[in-house]
């Protein structure tokens, strides 16, 4: 019999999104995006950092007073649609876990992705994302919220038999 409790797509993809988020060095939010063809295959990914050349520990992290984060980060919109590398990104699916910003939706529209799945939305109340969702909204990309019964998925990095995690031997099987 088949395993029935796996992962849906929609989960696995935004799991992969919020895992990239982990390699953010921004103190205050982290953001991940996958891009995904309509065959299901990851065209690429992205999180939000500073453009390479450009040192983690020399640019600000600041969200207020002289120098802040704002001009120097790129999206994980845009990372992962410049990642692409020249993939046809057209009819593709973006996963990411936090509502496109303004800029970044000009630049889904532009590279042809058709669907966004967001994890938050938290800057909703915003011009910014205000703007977006009208550009969004006229150009015909569908966006919607993950929708998961999940609460969490663990990775474990120990491998299974030294965790104490029973293992289906082949013996199990007949
Ligand atoms: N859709 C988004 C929105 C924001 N980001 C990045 C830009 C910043 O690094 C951070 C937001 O910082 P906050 O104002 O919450 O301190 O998230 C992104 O990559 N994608
Ligand atoms: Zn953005």
């Amino acid at each position: 019999m088949k395993r029935t409790d796996y992962i849906s797509w929609d989960e696995y993809f935004m799991g992969v999104a919020l895992l990239a988020a982990r390699r953010s060095k921004d103190p205050n939010t982290q953001v991940g995006a996958c891009i995904v063809s309509p065959e299901n295959i990851i065209l690429s990914t992205g999180y939000n950092g500073l453009p390479c050349c450009c040192s983690d520990d020399v640019f600000p992290w600041e969200r207020e007073g002289a120098e802040t984060k704002y001009p120097y980060v790129v999206h994980a919109e845009l990372n992962a649609i410049l990642n692409a590398g020249g993939r046809v990104l057209r009819g593709a699916r973006l996963y990411v876990a936090l509502f496109p910003c303004n800029e970044c939706a000009k630049a889904i529209i532009q590279s042809g992705i058709r669907e966004i799945i967001y994890f938050s939305d938290k800057y909703a109340e915003t011009a910014n994302i205000r703007a977006s969702k009208r550009m969004l909204d006229a150009a015909g990309v569908r966006y919607h919220p993950l929708q998961t019964e999940l609460a969490s998925i663990t990775l474990d990095f120990r491998a299974p038999e030294s965790a104490g995690i029973p293992q289906k031997s082949d013996a199990d099987e007949k």
